[in-house]
């Protein structure tokens, strides 16, 4: 008999909430640190890793914007997907809709072109080399002004053949969606995808906001939906998919406790849940990790971790390949814990 964790891990799975700046590892920050002679305010790996400590949204988002400083290259970029790729496919990862941040990277000089360009060579090989297909979301940060949203839209104009979709994310509490309806118009009538975090610091009225206005497809956390049954109700009548990141929830204190973590209720609410490691490096797991972190605090049964995977390549935009969305769910729906 497997561990239940070396029986979970080869399960196929889909990440859908996943930010690229997230897997920076310490051991990886130091080594770009060294290549491009920029200095960090830490010792070593140790002194970094005890600083992941955080209080809030906030308190990650700081260390998080920090360390970027190290990324300067194509090869950086490409070297840092590359490296999550691996991980995620040793964790039965098969598909990846992957967040970046453009906005944190040309304030510091670094041009969309070599963002776009790097991410793409780790991702436009990711089949070949690791077994897993992929897709590019951008991500507006939503603590910058809609103005710089359109204007990132704008710089990434001759990247669109390599990105999906757009995003939102960074500080939620006082930048409500509504603030970003134009650059979400400007993009759906570029025929890119919209999903949105909503719900995760900020009220459920964000959710349904996110909804209506921004015209969201997913809702990124969404943890505060449970405080309106209508919302509730709303999404799971009109199959709106969650991304849920029970790791990151515990350690931003969005929830108390694992064990605490809303997720059985979610379900059981009917909503499609799906489960997902946000900022694995600094959250303490990858999505496989996260799977079994939810299968032990919460107890989830076989059938519950099979629906989760299920749910990820239902809500993953893979329409454009249905053929591979029928085949990784007939290899979930075969799928035997042993
Ligand atoms: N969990 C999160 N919420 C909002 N913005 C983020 N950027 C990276 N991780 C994030
Ligand atoms: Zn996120």
């Amino acid at each position: 008999m497997k561990r239940p964790y070396d029986a979970l891990m080869p399960l196929p799975k889909a990440e859908l909430h996943l930010h690229i700046e997230g897997t920076l590892e310490p051991e990886l920050a130091f080594r770009l640190a060294e290549r491009n002679g920029v200095r960090l305010p830490y010792a070593d790996t140790e002194e970094l890793r005890a600083a992941y400590r955080f209080e809030d949204l906030q308190s990650f988002l700081d260390l998080y914007y920090e360390l970027m400083a190290v990324l300067r290259t194509e090869r950086d970029f490409a070297d840092l997907a590359d490296a999550y790729l691996a991980r995620a496919a040793a964790q039965g990862v098969r598909h990846a809709e992957i967040f970046f941040d453009p906005q944190a990277h040309l304030a510091r000089g670094v041009a969309m072109d070599t963002v776009v360009e790097g991410l793409w060579r780790a991702l436009g090989s990711s089949e070949r080399n690791h077994g897993v297909s992929t897709r590019l979301i951008m991500c507006f940060l939503r603590d910058e002004s809609a103005e710089s949203a359109l204007r990132t839209l704008e710089a990434a104009r001759s990247h669109l053949d390599r990105i999906t979709g757009v995003g939102l994310d960074s500080a939620e509490v006082g930048h409500p969606p509504v603030k970003f309806r134009a650059v979400y118009e400007a993009a759906a009538a570029l025929g890119l995808r919209r999903v949105a975090h909503a719900g995760e610091e900020g009220p459920p009225e964000y959710i349904a906001e996110a909804l209506d206005v921004l015209g969201a497809e997913r809702i990124d956390h969404g943890l505060r939906c449970l405080e309106d049954p209508a919302l509730v109700e709303r999404l799971v009548r009109e199959r709106i998919p969650l991304t849920l990141c029970p790791l990151s929830n515990v350690r931003l204190r969005a929830v108390d406790a694992l064990t605490e973590h809303p997720l059985p209720a979610l379900l059981d609410a009917g909503l499609m849940c799906t489960v997902n490691s946000d900022d694995p490096a600094y959250f303490g797991g990858y999505v496989g990790d996260t799977f079994d972190a939810v299968r032990e605090a919460l107890g989830l049964t076989e059938d519950r971790l099979r629906e989760l995977a299920r749910n990820s390549f239902l809500a993953s935009f893979l329409e454009d390949d249905e053929e591979r969305r029928g085949r990784y769910l007939a290899e979930v729906d075969a799928y035997t814990f042993e």
